[in-house]
């Protein structure tokens, strides 16, 4: 028994401190290495659906949602399905009143089965096939973001009076990870500024088409809001130009989203109210100077809203001492339910649950199960010295990019999305069996 059970009124003095702003909101780690998210305990959580596991908190989910539509009143909070869609988080999505961001006709069917308001629904894509194009036809989507003249000529003889924006590269660096830059001319994404109204003529002499706007996103985990800002005064000053050029005054402006969290300790947070500000004094200045009315404007955040909300669960399974050279801790997961490391360098919080130890810190490199030596999840994090097989281990803020980046590589199925929330946990995606696997391996 644990000092904390025994004398539970010293419990919230026993409780160990979590880096803020990381890890779920309310999340606390007891005494006896107990970690609680949405009042679920993560060890039954391990117990009750194994590991590898995904865990996400509805609430921390709600309120950054609610945080969103607070600190942007009149603006569109759209929120980018490709983070993390389930039928269950557009069902969130829908309840708290955000737009939904689609990038294919999957992510559309997720959409669609929970009777998402197709009018809340934006379609992206760099190279969207005719399914995708069909798809959102069929349903009626409220927007769909042109990204290439091909594309014109693509959908407009499909269409019936679709309102479209157009995707353009403002030619504003992000400042971020090179995989993860659109706002530069070297990209694939969008129309570069100085095609973009040719580009408009182009949609307006469509008849099926109606030009409501101009859409951007110069990237993802973006620290830098003065980027954004930057890239907001161009397109308005685009928006100048297609009005002189074609007589048409649009009336919406979507800047995308790749507002950054926080993964460790000492990354740069993203500065919301910061934005906020810096975009109403960017709209109210342009507008005036360009005499337009002032468009409305869509944010577009995926990470922002729901990374914080998830933790991913591992056990251990071996531990490598290598005097000289580094300790490896080897996981049940690794890089098909986290590429993230291997794509970008991300880092991550580690905690190890379930036990409490007294043993001193020391730098370890926490590592998969895959055949590759570049599967690692987190190199030289502090963990205790006495970490052994059998111990579990949480990482902080994977609610965005991990279920939705997921592969099977090496036939390892992937895991198991549980939500908690108010201290109940249930499954929202299961975990992917050899069975599943074999489903699809028809030829003999
Ligand atoms: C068009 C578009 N909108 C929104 C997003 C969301 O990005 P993030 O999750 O970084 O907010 C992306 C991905 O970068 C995107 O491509
Ligand atoms: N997959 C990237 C983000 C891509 C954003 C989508 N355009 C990441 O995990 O950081």
């Amino acid at each position: 028994m644990t000092l904390g059970e025994l004398i539970p009124s010293l419990r919230p003095a026993l409780r160990a401190k979590l880096a803020a702003g990381i890890w779920p909101q309310g999340t606390t780690l007891d005494s006896d290495g107990e970690l609680h998210v949405g009042g679920s305990a993560m060890t039954r959580v391990a117990a009750r659906f194994g590991t590898p596991a995904y865990v996400l908190d509805e609430a921390t989910f709600r309120r950054r949602a609610r945080q969103y539509r607070a600190a942007l009143p009149g603006v569109e909070v759209c929120y980018a399905g490709k983070a993390l869609l389930t039928r269950a988080v557009a069902r969130w999505v829908a309840q708290e009143g955000l737009s939904l961001d689609v990038c294919s006709a999957g992510e559309l069917a997720v959409a669609r089965s929970v009777h998402f308001p197709a009018d809340r629904l934006i379609l992206h894509g760099n190279a969207k096939t005719p399914e995708d194009l069909k798809a959102a036809l069929d349903y009626h989507v409220g927007r769909i973001v042109i990204d290439s003249t091909d594309e014109i000529s693509h959908l407009g003889p499909l269409a019936h009076d679709q309102r479209v924006l157009l995707r353009v590269t403002p030619d504003v660096d992000g400042h971020t990870h090179h995989a993860i830059s659109t706002g530069v001319p070297d990209q694939k994404f969008g129309i570069p500024l100085g095609a973009a109204t040719d580009a408009a003529g182009q949609v307006l002499d469509q008849p099926g088409l109606r030009l409501v706007g101009l859409h951007c996103h110069i990237g993802s985990q973006l620290t830098r809001i003065g980027a954004i800002e930057e890239a907001t005064r161009r397109l308005i000053g685009l928006l100048a130009t297609i009005r002189d050029q074609h007589g048409i005054v649009l009336a919406q402006l979507n800047i995308g989203g790749g507002h950054a969290v926080r993964y460790t300790p000492g990354d740069d947070g993203f500065d919301l109210a910061g934005l906020a500000h810096r975009l109403t004094g960017a709209l109210a200045y342009e507008s005036e100077r360009h005499r337009l009315p002032a468009p409305r404007l869509t944010v577009e955040p995926g990470r922002a809203l729901i990374a914080q909300a998830g933790i991913t669960l591992y056990r251990v399974i071996t531990v490598k001492h290598l005097p000289g050279v580094r300790t490896f801790v080897a996981v049940d997961g690794g890089m098909s339910d986290n590429p993230r490391p291997a794509l970008y360098g991300a880092r991550y919080t580690l905690q190890l649950i379930g036990r409490r130890s007294l043993a001193a810190s020391h730098p370890a490199t926490v590592v998969g199960r895959h055949c590759e030596a570049g599967d690692i999840l987190a190199r030289d994090v502090p963990l205790p010295g006495d970490i052994h097989a059998g111990d579990l281990l949480a990482v902080a803020t994977t609610g965005a990019y991990h279920h939705s980046l997921a592969s099977t590589y090496n036939l390892v199925g992937r895991p198991p999305l549980v939500a908690v929330h108010d201290g109940t946990a249930r499954l929202l995606i299961r975990r992917e069996t050899e069975e599943d696997l074999l489903t699809r391996d028809i030829g003999v």
